[in-house]
């Protein structure tokens, strides 16, 4: 018997959500990798379906990390600043390819008095979502120090990487262009996939907490196959980089795939 909650019909992902920049993306596929499709359709994911995978939401004070969270998963916009203590968290239920795939938000704390404290909960990310305000150039340049502290807890190697910029309905669209070239370079040199986001409109929200469970199921279900063994001795693994798939190939061995 299945205790859990039927997952939300609006959590159903049936297709890979493309990326919002192409100069600024984990990969460019339009769909999941064939040996991910090709798993799924023969329900050879393992352990994946039980699985939840820690996502971990960090960045400066105000950027508005606990207002994203809440956009996504309560639907709801507070205008009022409340500081996060430490840490908090939600889940979010998604099926991925007919597969249940479970995220576990981490919101912590960006004021310097409680870092400490949310610091401690950084290990075991498979995903880091780096946080600024499109509107404090600052709290860009700070998100440098944030990826840095957030590594030392986590396996660079293999933990995705998101840079969101936040709080795009304060900009004006030439602010905003100006802001997205410095963070598109950002997210360029951190090798992170850029967002632009407004937790108050609800724009982009929804396709970007899609994108990073498609993208951390895509990793999680390659990273089962290839520890049961899926990939068959003798494969060639072809490593290169191109323009379309920028940084995976960069960062983390690619099994070849099965059909
Ligand atoms: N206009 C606008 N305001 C926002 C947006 N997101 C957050 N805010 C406001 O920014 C302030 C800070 O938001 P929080 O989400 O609490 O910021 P935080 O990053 O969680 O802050 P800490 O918990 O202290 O690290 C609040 O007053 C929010 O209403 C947005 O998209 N647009
Ligand atoms: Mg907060």
């Amino acid at each position: 018997m299945n205790i859990l909650a039927p997952v939300r019909r609006d959590r159903v992902l049936a297709e890979l959500p493309q990326c919002l920049r192409k100069e600024a993306a984990l990969h460019v596929h339009k769909d999941f990798h064939p040996r991910v499709t090709c798993a799924c359709q023969e329900h050879r994911t393992g352990t994946v379906g039980f699985k939840i995978s820690k996502v971990i939401v960090v960045g400066d004070l105000s950027v508005g990390k606990t207002c994203l969270i809440n956009r996504f998963c309560k639907d709801t916009f507070d205008k009022n600043y409340k500081a996060t203590i430490g840490v908090d968290f939600e889940m979010e239920r998604f099926e991925v390819l007919g597969i249940p795939f479970s995220l576990q938000l981490w919101d912590t704390a960006g004021q310097e008095r409680f870092k400490c404290i949310a610091s401690t909960y950084y290990r075991g990310a498979q995903a880091i979502i780096i946080v600024f305000n499109l509107n404090d150039v600052a709290s860009l340049e700070h998100t440098k120090q944030w990826l840095a502290d957030a590594l030392k807890e986590n396996d660079p190697s293999s933990v995705l990487l998101f840079l969101v910029g936040s709080k795009k309905d304060l900009s004006t669209p030439a602010q905003y262009l100006l802001m997205e070239k410095d963070a598109l370079k950002v997210a360029q040199e951190m090798k992170a996939e850029y967002w632009a986001v407004s937790s108050l409109t609800g724009e982009n929200v929804r396709e970007f907490f899609f994108r990073v469970a498609a993208l951390t199921f895509e990793a999680t279900v390659l990273a089962e196959l290839e520890k049961s063994g899926a990939r068959r001795i003798g494969d060639v693994v072809r490593i290169h980089s191109d323009d379309s798939n920028l940084y995976l190939t960069a960062r983390k061995k690619k099994p070849t795939c099965c059909p």
